[in-house]
């Protein structure tokens, strides 16, 4: 390796920098072997300038959205969890926007006529498409592939053909520090800081007392929750879990709490305030998720595997409500010998939340 191949930055390190260039709106360039290189924009970051700008190219463009949104806009989704949905001539930014964004749903449903592509690729879009989500932006990209066209300098350039698949990987997680922090409900707890080498946020363990390593220990993975954590929201009922998993920790003398900063089920605090606002319209957590464009839940509990692997453990006593968090931690390996319920903080504002995570997530009640 040459000293300047030393400092130039990794696939990792390139994927992160694009990620910063996406939530500021700056296009970034895909590049695969049979596609050629795109440029990707970000709906939700995309000024006037730069669309006009893209315009000028005079080539084709497409907004890819997921399967999940185009079904909302009632637009063809040939490639099936994604669409293609070809800008129109002239269109301006707030037909892009009201694409991408279902705030004006309701108030304006007439987007159409929608046409969307169904000849050429796919791969390009699709990849555009996981990059935003993982800006935590909405879903929805602008992608105009360059043809013979040189990209335009000074841009981010990634592999494609390398991303996709380093994308669905998990970024290694590494234990950075950990110290005593005496707790309301434990006074034997100790705060671990993990940080992936992917430049995305930290996750925390909350260790309680010394649990034994060789048996199961009582485990909860808890998701970001700013608004029932911290604001005492009446909405759901994250923080009346998160301090009665705590508690229950501190009365038994030992546990494990995972704190995963996966705030919105993955999607982020403005994409989940943005749920809240369709749920303001009517919609429940579940459709608020899709007419957004996104999966019910899109955290990923490989996380939480991994730090409790880190930390030594594998088997738990899991306390949760949700199925999916037992099958997804018995799928990465962390045995679960016990699920251990955890009913507190039902208000009369999320009793209809907790009753379509029972019906339509498979909770148990
Ligand atoms: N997108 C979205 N996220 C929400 C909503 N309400 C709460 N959340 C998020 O949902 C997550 C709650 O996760 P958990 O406490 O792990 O709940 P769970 O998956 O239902 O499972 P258990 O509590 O273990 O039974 C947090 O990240 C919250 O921010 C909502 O209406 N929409
Ligand atoms: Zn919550």
């Amino acid at each position: 390796m040459t000293a300047n191949t030393a400092f130039s930055p990794d696939l990792t390190e390139t994927i992160a920098r694009a990620r910063g260039d996406l939530r500021m709106g700056v296009p970034v360039v895909l590049a695969g072997r049979a596609e050629g290189a795109a440029l990707v924009l970000a709906a939700e970051t995309l000024s006037e300038g730069r669309l006009a700008a893209v315009q000028a190219m005079a080539l084709p463009v497409d907004l890819a959205l997921t399967g999940r949104r185009a079904a909302t806009l009632r637009a063809r989704a040939y490639d099936g969890d994604i669409a293609r949905v070809v800008l129109p001539e002239g269109a301006g930014l707030s037909w892009v926007r009201g694409l991408a964004d279902p705030a004006d749903d309701l108030a304006q449903p007439m987007k159409g006529p929608l046409r969307t592509r169904r000849e050429g690729g796919c791969a390009l879009h699709r990849l555009a498409l996981v990059l935003v989500k993982s800006a935590r932006l909405l879903p929805a990209a602008l992608v105009v592939p360059l043809g013979d066209l040189p990209p335009p300098p000074g841009l981010t350039r990634i592999d494609a053909d390398a991303a996709a698949p380093h994308l669905s990987e998990l970024a290694p997680l590494h234990h950075v520090v950990s110290a005593r922090v005496p707790l309301r409900h434990a006074e034997a707890a100790r705060l671990h800081v993990f940080r992936p080498d992917d430049g995305s946020e930290e996750h925390y363990a909350v260790e309680v007392g010394r649990p034994d390593r060789d048996a199961p220990v009582l485990a909860r993975l808890h998701s970001a929750c700013f608004t029932g954590d911290l604001l005492g929201s009446l909405k759901c009922d994250c923080g009346p879990q998160l301090n009665a998993a705590l508690a229950q920790m501190g009365a038994e003398g030992q546990g494990v709490l995972l704190y995963l900063n996966q705030e919105g089920r993955g999607i982020g605090l403005a994409n989940k305030m943005r749920a809240y606002a369709l749920q303001d319209q009517g919609f429940d957590t579940v459709e608020a998720n899709h007419r957004l464009g996104f999966e019910d839940d899109e955290r990923d509990f490989r996380l939480g595997a991994q730090m409790l692997r880190s930390l030594g453990f594998g088997a738990v006593r899991l306390l949760t409500n949700n199925p999916a968090k037992i099958a997804r931690m018995a799928g990465e390996g962390i045995k679960v010998t016990d699920r251990v319920a955890l009913k507190v903080g039902e208000t009369r504002f999320n009793a209809h939340y907790l009753a379509t995570k029972a019906k339509k997530s498979g909770h148990l009640l």
